[in-house]
């Protein structure tokens, strides 16, 4: 279509030139035409105008004529007259018809013959009445020569008939060419006309046409421009989104703990998506559940707690699901509380993996608009729970070496290399503000027995269990360590002898009246000793504070065991 327009705007100027010309064409054989027109009518005119004159010298002949023949038979001095008079109208009349035929030599010729016959005529007439006048009227009539007068009057209406006929000729050709001219003329006029009024209604077609398409490419191109414009919207809204993702991924690094984290994730998803909600799970040890680490915004579509990996279409296949609108009737996860998404929401769960392990589940719901601009903000959240994943997973990697490198494994407790730093460190600290400490060294009584009988692992099940109870019999801020073998050392900060008595009695406590289960079997109960030393009153520096707690524990083990001793060198 513009291809066709655009070759028809190429016609249109020359179209329009031949227009005019056409119109100038018309406009010129018009003005040729009148003028042909009024040509042919002045000859005509002019015909007419000489047959006239032949008439009026053939009348004037005639009258003379009659005169000298009527003053000859009745001698009438008025015929007299009039014969006079006429005499010269003939000469008149003759005069006026040569003028007229001048510039037609053949009837200038026949003219001249008419005025030759007339011109004898008269001479005869003269004759007659010179005779009358001198003889009177018989003797004019006796001499008139009727073979003469005769003969002159054929020779004079031959050469006036010729003539008349020569005119009517002439007339009739002078019609038939103003008829032809008056037809050509009327002819070109009209086709004139016609050619040009169709050129002009063509161009005025074409034209319209062209507006038309003008008007239409220019509402394109105001369409194409406001699509720029939203394009470009979309275009620096997508660059903000990949900032604010390129931001994300610089802070995640830095990221120490996993509320940090979640924290960072969860500022990020409102920043890409403003009012939207979701919750955040990881997987548990056993693996059957995920369970909820933080949630965020007002719940648009609400998932609960705690949920099963087949109750999510995500975590079932392993990548990205949402779900909106008419879709969500048929594949909305059944951890969703509302069982389908409500109207104009959308819900996207995604899995959170880490080398191809999942470790947990991010679900964000929001309003689908807010989830379609640019089509592209799912795909960062799919990049966002990406490194999100990879972070966690980072950070529980961090914190199991670290683990493993602070603490035993079989109990949990720290290990004897952190006791070591950690004792020092809290001993400068109450030193500095004047406060006591107090370690406690506690070995469980005839271990080697409890081995012996029911094995190493029941053995290593023991140390677990009395691990967990040395841990829960004491206050966070104080320090659990396996010291070696069936061993252990707890650091308490800020607690003076009497108070760490009282603690050390209700951690034996707790370990003389538990058991232990191991493969179906009730284990135990066990019992246990435990040395007490405190600074500053049992000695100033780490080493001396183990050494004595130690010396104490064998005290107590010498003493019968199950017991808590402490030895107060003050006394
Ligand atoms: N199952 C298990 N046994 C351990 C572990 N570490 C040390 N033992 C054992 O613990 C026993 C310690 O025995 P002893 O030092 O003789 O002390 P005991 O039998 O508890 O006797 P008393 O301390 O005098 O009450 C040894 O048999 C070690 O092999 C461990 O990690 N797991």
């Amino acid at each position: 279509m513009p291809a066709s327009s655009s070759r028809l705007s190429s016609y249109r100027l020359p179209a329009f030139a031949l227009a005019l010309l056409l119109l100038l064409g018309v406009g010129i054989a018009s003005v040729w035409g009148v003028s042909s027109l009024r040509t042919s009518n002045e000859w005509i005119g002019h015909t007419y105008e000489v047959i006239n004159r032949i008439e009026v010298a053939e009348r004037a002949i005639r009258s003379t004529e009659a005169n000298a023949r009527a003053y000859r038979l009745t001698g009438h001095p008025e015929f007299r007259s009039q014969y006079l008079i006429a005499t010269h109208q003939v000469d008149t009349a003759h005069e006026a018809l040569a003028s007229a035929i001048r510039d037609n030599p053949a009837q200038h010729a026949r003219v001249k013959r008419m005025r030759e016959a007339a011109q004898a005529h008269l001479v005869e007439l003269r004759r007659l009445f010179d005779l009358q006048e001198l003889q009177g009227a018989e003797a004019a009539r006796q001499a008139t020569n009727s073979t003469l007068t005769l003969r002159q009057w054929n020779e004079f209406d031959t050469a006036a008939s010729e003539m008349r006929r020569e005119e009517l000729r002439l007339l009739d050709q002078r019609k038939a060419r103003s008829d032809r001219s008056a037809t050509l003329l009327s002819a070109i006029v009209v086709l004139g006309m016609l050619l040009s009024g169709g050129l002009m209604i063509s161009l005025m077609v074409s034209v319209t046409r062209e507006n038309k398409r003008a008007r239409r490419l220019e509402l394109e191109a105001r369409g194409a421009a406001h699509e720029m414009a939203l394009s470009m919207a979309q275009v620096g809204e997508l660059s903000k989104q990949r900032h604010e993702l390129a931001r994300y991924s610089g802070l995640l690094q830095s990221c120490q703990t996993l509320d940090e984290i979640v924290q960072l994730s969860i500022d990020t998803i409102r920043r890409l998506v403003p009012d939207a909600s979701g919750r955040f799970y990881l997987i548990r040890a056993s693996q059957n559940f995920h369970d909820s680490v933080a949630s965020f915004g007002d719940h648009l579509i609400s998932s609960p707690d705690s949920l099963m990996p087949a109750d999510c279409w995500a975590l079932r296949r392993g990548q990205a699901h949402m779900v909106s609108g008419e879709e969500a009737r048929q594949l909305s996860c059944a951890h969703l509380d509302t069982g389908t998404p409500a109207p104009g929401i959308t819900s996207l769960c995604l899995p959170l993996s880490a080398q191809g392990t999942s470790i947990g589940l991010l679900h964000v719901s929001a309003a689908t608009d807010a989830m379609d601009h640019g089509s592209a903000v799912d795909e960062l959240i799919g990049q966002l729970a990406e490194q999100l994943g990879l972070a966690i997973a980072n950070l529980q990697l961090r914190e199991t070496l670290r683990t493993q490198s602070l603490r035993d494994p079989l109990t949990g407790l720290f290990n004897r290399r952190y006791l070591e730093e950690s004792l020092a460190r809290e001993l400068q600290r109450c030193e500095r503000r004047n406060l006591p400490l107090s370690v406690l060294m506690l070995d469980v009584d005839h271990f080697k027995r409890f081995n012996d009988t029911h094995g190493h692992a029941a053995g290593d099940a023991l140390l677990g269990q009395v691990g967990r109870q040395i841990q829960a019999g004491v206050r966070a801020e104080d320090i659990a360590c396996r010291y070696g073998g069936e061993e252990f050392t707890v650091v308490l900060p800020e607690l003076d002898a009497a108070g760490a008595l009282v603690r050390a009695e209700q951690i034996r406590r707790a370990v003389e009246i538990a058991t232990v289960q191991h493969l179906g079997q009730q284990l135990g109960p066990v019992t246990m000793s435990i040395g007490i030393s405190t600074f500053p009153g049992d000695g100033l520096t780490p080493e001396v504070l183990l050494q004595l707690a130690d010396a104490t524990l064998y005290r107590a083990k010498a003493e019968g065991r199950n017991r808590v001793l402490h030895v107060s060198y003050d006394d």
